[in-house]
């Protein structure tokens, strides 16, 4: 009898839901991790026979997906949530969000706020994140002691903040964030000029330059508004996208965020260049932005993957409601109730976020060779019952709640829902204190 191979970590499930394009569910199988690395999947009754674990873990009444990858969000604005609602977004950003901003982001508001978010990030199930805020450096950091794989966006803005000056500082500190985290396997550091209305021609040729250069993504607020395309149009003679297309920018390296306005023409300038579409629809529908037409997209042969943008504008970091609002808003955009399946709702937020931002050879499905990064979902609730097919069950009925563990790149970073890199009554007790400082201006 040949000897069992000693592995880290066993995971017997009731449920394995690969995404792996062919819409595949495995009932009653087993992940088999070792080196932060799927290296089987296999039958529940066969796997002990085959491998001995140190870590085993027995969830039968649970599905595991792959990690959800949340390819939009500003983490540290976690601290502004619920500070300025119902309003539109020019005046969100220019009358309450940026002089927040102005008086209260700093290397420390950073750290804390980035801590906020993550925790809420992988109590929901969020094994990879991408974010676009100040002080990259201290985000960046934060991710890889809280052990969740992220992607990083230096900002890069026309105007003065309390990270740069201009441009050029922008890009010089953004470059050296670069460095400082280029042999990181966890971490990718990319640019992230905010948007076709904050950052003129000259920095957007430079960054074009440099990504290619480079080989780094840009991720970029694209198309949010009507009156973004209008005022872009009226100022330019240029829709945005063309105008970014014509400065050389549109490649598979971009990730246009937002995009709910859009023409044939848009959808031509996607398909030729092979850029990317990052959906947002919570943010898009809290501050009347528009709607983006995802299922057109998709159909066009445009990726599109998922983002809650930040916590100030949605009001949660929560994919799994977010993959909810995604797939129903579809329906209604599309007039047609077949537009946007579980299946594809749960693509999005999953291996669409990995192509995104490039990542798919390393995470977003469940498949042998790839990192463990995967969710464990309970779906044994009341609210559940009864279950027809698991994939319906996680996208029109599951709550953040019910994710119960979470590994990333192997590591147990939820455990029953207890997290085992961050001290849940201390982010409480620091969001406390960040709060009275912001309401007493303190
Ligand atoms: C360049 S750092 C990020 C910058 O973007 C602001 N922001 C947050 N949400 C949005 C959004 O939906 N559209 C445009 N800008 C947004 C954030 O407050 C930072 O200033
Ligand atoms: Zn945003």
């Amino acid at each position: 009898m040949s000897e069992k191979k000693v592995v880290d970590t066993i995971i017997e499930a009731g449920w394995v839901i690969p995404v792996n394009g062919d819409k595949e569910v495995l009932q009653n199988h087993a992940l088999v991790i070792n080196g932060g690395t799927i290296i089987a999947i296999i039958p529940n009754e066969q796997v002990l026979n085959q491998y001995q674990p140190t870590n085993h873990q027995q969830l039968p009444n649970h599905a595991l997906i792959p990690g959800f990858i949340n390819t939009h969000c500003h983490a540290a604005m976690s601290f502004f949530r619920g500070k300025a609602d119902d309003l539109p977004l020019m005046t969100w950003l220019n009358e309450h969000i940026w002089p927040a901003e102005s008086q209260w982001v700093s290397a420390e508001f950073v750290h804390d706020g980035t801590q906020l978010a993550i925790a809420e990030m992988l109590r929901c199930g969020t094994t990879t994140f991408s974010d676009m805020y100040f002080f990259p450096e201290v985000a960046a950091r934060v991710a890889l002691d809280a052990k969740i794989r992220s992607q990083i966006s230096f900002p890069i803005m026309d105007f003065p903040t309390p990270w740069a000056k201009d441009p050029d500082e922008y890009i010089h500190k953004g470059l050296e964030v670069f460095d400082q985290f280029r042999h990181q396997s966890m971490t990718r550091i990319m640019f992230g000029p905010h948007a076709p209305y904050t950052v003129s021609d000259e920095p957007l040729k430079r960054i074009a330059t440099l990504s290619e250069q480079l080989d780094a993504a840009v991720q970029m607020h694209i198309h949010e508004t009507p009156t973004e395309v209008d005022e872009g149009l009226a100022k330019t003679g240029k829709r945005p996208l063309q105008r970014l297309h014509d400065l050389g920018l549109l490649s598979p390296r971009l990730q246009c965020v937002h995009m709910t306005q859009i023409t044939e023409a848009d959808i031509q300038l996607l398909l030729q260049t092979g850029a990317h579409v990052v959906h947002c629809p919570e943010s898009n529908l809290k501050l009347a932005s528009g709607f983006s037409p995802v299922d057109q997209l998709l159909k066009a042969g445009v990726n599109v993957s998922l983002g809650t943008d930040g916590a100030a504008s949605n009001n949660d970091l929560d994919m799994l409601g977010e993959m909810r609002t995604a797939a129903l808003l579809a329906k209604a955009v599309a007039e047609d109730a077949a537009a946007l399946s579980a299946h594809e709702a749960l693509a999005m937020a999953t291996i669409n976020g990995a192509k995104t931002l490039g990542i798919d050879d390393i995470t977003g499905s469940l498949e042998v060779n790839k990192a463990a990064d995967v969710t464990a979902i309970n779906l044994d609730e009341l609210e559940n019952l009864p279950m027809y097919h698991p994939v319906s069950q996680i996208v029109y009925t599951a709550s953040s709640r019910q994710v119960t563990h979470v590994w990333v790149d192997g590591n147990l970073v939820l455990n029953n829902r207890e997290l085992t890199t961050l001290d849940i009554d201390y982010l409480k007790a620091n969001t406390l204190r960040w709060k009275e400082h912001i309401i007493t201006g303190k």
